[in-house]
């Protein structure tokens, strides 16, 4: 599987040729072509010539059929992209075939939908004594698309959300130019075969590789030729794009980093509970936005519940690497600040012993922790892997203090049987998505984004219609 841009309807491999590494036995398993910045401004002017060519001639029928034809395209390598995604993540195959490969192409489906049900408003306008006449208008308004949009997607769900982007910014009408991250290019490239033989004009989709600053990733963000940027990764890394894009004033849509709080109350099915945090906690090794990594039990029940969790974590098996050896690095560096913290480490630690080539790869182990106070490191800063700590509170008003107290505002979860509680706790939690007894279950038409350092603005649904598309407001007088 070569790994190859896709510029103004052609495959290219310019640039120096970067290593590929197999996160599972830290093996090189290829090589993908370092984005030049001519590369990069060559894709941003094809997209900007598709705009005034066919693609922007496009009617939201067209555009809606081009989406479901790039879903089939995806069905039709489902297993070329689930190997693909494998060797590139590491994730456990089972994943893959059943969240990130099924999910990209219901992102596309979903939009194709979702544009073709669109209704606009309009407005039947009185406005009496009106000096220029009757006053009476009819006001509607319609949407016209961005631009040229650059995507840039990170390593944890490389196919799902680099989708989740371009599918909404397609369906409005713009023209894209997607920047994977560095560490999971392989899928993009087939997202490309598959858009080209879907037949989409050139320059509708482009995609370039390579790595972020002072490269291909920052020489799209600050491109004068870029009318929005949609990003998701480290909230570090979003500030960095909003400071590049500032002189533009281009327009940003960022699913950034979390610290997610669960809540889990006495009363409720503490079974549940468990499994819950450790599908929360542990899948995909805790590599996902919407992982849980801050644990509130109330305390009647905090003693069964940290005895459980961490039972389940010791026995945890099949799960996957972390996605480099300088991402696995830092998680374990958070292990030893922990202890040295003065937490008790229940469950983990450190590193997984195998026995065969996985020890030369990037695993760590499923970690729970706990007696950390709320200021510490550990308790306060994202750390990206399969660890979370347990405190105990012992009010609600407690609890949802504990979950607020956080630099960042993702996703919660809260555990109860009490359906008032869940009411009245989930309202208050701040953060852009609440689930109650249940855990990363997606409805694509919800708003889906964070608040504080979690990110800007909401994908998903309308949301994701309205980032990529301006609306304009035509005021007829009658
Ligand atoms: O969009 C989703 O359903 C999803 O799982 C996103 C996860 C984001 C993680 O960084």
């Amino acid at each position: 599987m070569r790994v190859r841009h896709y510029v103004g309807g052609g495959f290219r491999t310019d640039g120096a040729p970067f290593a590929l590494v197999d996160p599972v036995t830290g093996g090189e398993v290829g090589t993908a072509p370092e984005a030049p910045r001519a590369l990069v401004d060559e894709a941003v002017r094809s997209a900007r010539a598709a705009l005034s060519g066919e693609w922007g001639a496009a009617s939201p029928e067209e555009r809606s059929a081009a989406l479901r034809r790039i879903a089939d395209g995806i069905d039709a390598r489902f297993e070329e992209f689930v190997d693909a995604e494998v060797r590139d993540t590491g994730k456990p195959r089972e994943l893959a075939a059943t969240v990130d490969i099924p999910r990209a192409a219901g992102n596309f489906r979903a939009y194709a939908d979702l544009l073709y049900g669109r209704p606009e408003r309009a407005y039947s306008t009185r406005v009496p004594g009106w000096s220029g006449g009757a006053g009476q208008a009819l006001n509607y308004t319609v949407r016209r698309p961005l631009g040229v949009v650059a995507i840039i997607s990170p390593w944890n769900l490389p196919l799902l959300l680099l989708t989740w982007k371009v599918a909404p910014a397609l369906a409005a009408g713009n023209a894209v130019v997607a920047k994977p991250s560095e560490e999971t290019p392989t899928t993009a490239t087939l997202l490309a075969e598959v858009i080209h033989e879907a037949g989409l004009p050139a320059g509708a989709f482009n995609l370039v590789h390579g790595h972020g600053a002072d490269a291909a990733g920052a020489f799209l963000t600050g491109h004068p030729g870029v009318d929005a940027i949609a990003f998701t990764g480290e909230s570090a890394t979003g500030a960095a794009i909003m400071r590049n894009a500032a002189d533009h004033v281009t327009p940003v849509s960022f699913e950034l980093g979390g610290k997610n709080p669960a809540l889990v109350f006495a009363d409720a099915d503490l079974e549940a509970a468990v499994d819950g945090t450790v599908r929360s906690s542990f899948t995909h090794s805790g590599q996902i936005c919407l992982c849980t990594e801050r644990v509130y039990v109330e305390r009647p029940v905090f003693d069964e519940f940290v005895e459980r969790l961490g039972e389940r974590a010791r026995k945890l098996d099949g799960y996957g690497p972390m996605i480099s050896a300088a991402h696995r690095d830092k998680v374990l560096s958070y292990y030893r600040l922990a202890v040295e913290e003065g937490a008790t480490v229940v469950a983990g630690g450190g590193v997984p012993v195998f026995g065969d080539d996985r020890d030369n790869g990037f695993h760590v182990e499923p970690t729970v922790l706990t007696g950390l106070p709320e200021q510490a490191r550990t308790v306060r800063e994202e750390i990206f892997g399969p660890v979370c700590h347990v405190a105990p509170f012992d009010t609600e008003e407690e609890a949802v203090r504990l979950a607020n107290d956080s630099e960042y505002g993702l996703a919660a979860t809260v555990w109860t049987r009490d359906l008032s509680r869940a009411h009245r706790v989930a309202p208050r939690i701040e953060s852009g998505i609440v689930w109650v007894n249940c855990w990363n279950l997606r409805d694509l038409r919800t708003p889906f984004g964070g608040v504080k350092a979690s990110g800007i603005g909401r994908e998903g649904g309308e949301y994701s219609l309205d980032f990529f598309s301006e609306p304009v407001n035509v005021c007829i007088q009658i």
